[in-house]
């Protein structure tokens, strides 16, 4: 299991995220506002978490939306998955847009996303004059069929 650590303001307002359920993938984050925040028909804004983090080498941490917000209240990540970087040291901030037709209204302790920890690689690219074959070769975007 990876260990992050982690730099919380305002715990008691503000709890660390966490796993919902023991197999959860994603902890809940929540917002950390001083007052709330009503968003328009099709509005973005930059939730701040009061979080930040530092995380080992050789991982990532994705931002990405949940699913019952999406649905009941049109609210999702503008951005998804967010990505924080390693070497990011910053506030984690969640880019939500309301994409329902009505205002919603993000409240202090609202959980407004999930944080996915995953093992990400850096690569490096080889330069070459010709890519091995496969029977996909360069077909996509649908070309074996809709079904
Ligand atoms: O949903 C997000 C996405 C990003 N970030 C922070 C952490 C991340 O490491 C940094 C940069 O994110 P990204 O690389 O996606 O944005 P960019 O537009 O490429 O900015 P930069 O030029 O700073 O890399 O912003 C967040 O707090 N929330
Ligand atoms: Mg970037």
């Amino acid at each position: 299991m990876a260990a992050i650590e982690i730099k919380i303001i305002n715990k008691s307002a503000n709890p660390l995220p966490e796993y919902a359920t023991s197999g959860a993938s994603g902890m809940d984050i929540r917002a950390a506002l001083e007052a709330p925040i009503a968003l328009q028909s099709l509005e973005r804004v930059l939730v701040p978490t009061g979080i930040y983090m530092e995380i080992p080498e050789g991982y990532e941490v994705q931002v990405r939306p949940r699913s019952g917000l999406a649905i009941k209240h049109g609210l999702t990540c503008l951005n998804t998955p967010g990505t924080i970087d390693a070497d990011y040291r910053g506030e984690v901030k969640v880019i939500l847009i309301n994409l329902s037709n009505e205002e919603q209204v993000i409240h202090d302790g609202d959980r407004v996303a999930q944080l996915v920890v995953q093992k990400v690689e850096q690569a490096q690219w080889l330069e070459t004059a010709s890519l091995g074959e496969t029977a996909r070769a360069g077909g996509g975007f649908g070309h074996t069929g809709k079904q």
